[in-house]
């Protein structure tokens, strides 16, 4: 009876194999955003400094711009005298220069005029007259300024495509002045709960026999954090022909559809059937080496993407990090290997064995405690028809294909649901 099923299993591909389709696939077009609605977009193109940042050199304290070399040697007790020629006054454009044996006052961020190689600050001056300071601390070139070009230089490339803007960048991005930037366009994303079991989560009482809907709220959630966009949820019986409808329309202005239910080989398992009911399907993978989440499918119907997801709220969940995320990643100019950057990551040391077998990628959900100054990874076994194990979890491990389990004490890496979670 295994046996049977398993070969009803299409096109099995191991974690890899399905991560490699991934890359393969088109990236959306680009769309120009402003500056300030650009953080967390993907860019769809280079950035090359098209000017150098700052573009004059600007004090970095309040004091007096100087040469270094007149203040060499100076102290409390055997200090320097300058003569004063002046102040430079804040977002003045300067031009004169400064002479040997002089001091121009300048405030913090000031222009600095050409001749000037160093800023005294003031706490190191005293005016001796109107005329003459007294410079009490030898500078350096260089100190207490920033050098045309020393933040950003003219023709530096500052992020390639694919690079998903922080605040920080668009920082950088503001400081050469872009206005526009041009990003991926954010995956319109379709979720659909499939099964005659599966009611909404408004139904009360629901009847034996029924369950309300956990996933299309776990997967919305999860592709909602991970900056894609939820055009339609909806909950569906098994009904071929309505299923396909609604797939049907949503391919229309969705870029990737997730069903979740029917990915299996039972008799109520549509999800294939629906594909050979779409135009232009090509299923890529039916069956994955993983666990939870072997019965997935993925398939591309014209440019668009299209998950069969497990219907078992783990599966669903698990299957749509490890691989439904990374696909939106690449949808927005990125490959699998920026989407595993883009997981928050700790090491931790497993509290307790994994058990796995050859040629499966497992991924074990783990809950972080503090334990003598390091994390402790405990893994939360539980089966995959349930919802709560993955609640009392942090994050969780990968037991790769070709490992057959961990042992206690082992160094992991544990990749977060969200944030720090309970650990921080
Ligand atoms: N003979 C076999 N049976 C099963 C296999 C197999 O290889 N051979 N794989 C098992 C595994 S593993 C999983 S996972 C499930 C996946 O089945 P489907 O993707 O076809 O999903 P369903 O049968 O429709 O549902 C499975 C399970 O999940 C519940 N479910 C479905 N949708 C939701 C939802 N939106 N919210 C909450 N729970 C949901 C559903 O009621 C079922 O209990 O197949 C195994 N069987
Ligand atoms: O793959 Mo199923 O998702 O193990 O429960």
């Amino acid at each position: 009876m295994a046996g049977k099923t398993v070969s009803k299993f299409l096109k099995v591909k191991s974690s890899d194999e399905v991560l490699a389709l991934i890359d393969r696939l088109h990236p959306l077009p680009a769309v120009e955003v402003e500056l300030a609605a650009a953080c967390g977009e993907v860019l769809a193109l280079s950035v090359v400094a098209p000017e150098s940042v700052p573009h004059f050199s600007r004090a970095t304290m309040d004091g007096y711009a100087v040469r270094a070399r007149d203040t060499f040697g100076a102290s409390e007790t055997l200090p320097a005298f300058l003569e004063t020629a002046g102040e430079i006054k804040m977002g003045e454009t300067v031009t004169r220069r400064l002479e040997p044996g002089t001091a121009i006052g300048v405030p913090t961020g000031g222009m600095l005029p050409e001749g000037a190689d160093a800023v005294v600050m003031v706490e190191y001056t005293y005016p001796l007259d109107d005329k003459t300071i007294e410079v009490t601390r030898p500078v350096a070139p260089g100190d207490n300024l920033l050098r045309e070009g020393e933040d950003i230089s003219v023709g530096r490339e500052l992020f390639p495509g694919g690079w998903r803007l922080r605040p920080q960048d668009v920082g950088v991005l503001a400081a050469l002045g872009v206005t526009r930037v041009a990003v991926r366009r954010r995956p319109r994303v379709a979720v659909i709960s499939t099964g005659d079991e599966v009611v909404p989560v408004g139904a009360s009482p629901v009847p034996p026999g029924k369950i309300r809907d956990i996933n299309s709220f776990t997967l919305a959630a999860q592709v909602e954090e991970a900056g894609g966009v939820i055009g339609l949820r909806k909950v569906i019986a098994d009904d071929l022909a309505l299923l396909t409808d609604v797939c049907r329309q949503a391919l229309e202005d969705h870029d990737v559809i997730m069903l979740s239910g029917g990915s299996s080989v039972g008799v109520r398992d549509y999800t294939l059937s629906i594909l050979e009911h779409l135009h232009d399907s090509e299923l890529l993978a039916h069956g994955v080496a993983v666990r939870p989440g072997k019965p997935t499918i993925l398939a591309r119907v014209g440019e668009k993407v299209f998950w069969g997801l497990p219907g078992q709220p783990v599966s669903a969940m698990m299957i749509c990090r490890a691989f439904v995320l990374p696909s939106l990643e690449r949808l927005q100019g990125r490959t699998s290997k920026h989407a595993a950057f883009a997981v928050n990551q700790l090491n931790a040391v497993l509290a307790r064995k994994v058990p796995s077998v050859h040629g499966r990628t497992d991924y074990v959900p783990v809950l972080l405690s503090s334990a003598h100054g390091r994390l402790s990874a405990e893994p939360v076994f539980g089966k995959s028809a349930m919802i709560s194990t993955l609640a009392a979890a942090d994050g969780y491990i990968i037991v790769p294909e070709h490992v057959e389990g961990l042992d206690q004490g082992t160094d992991v890496l544990v990749c977060l649901f969200s944030g720090p979670g309970k650990a921080g």
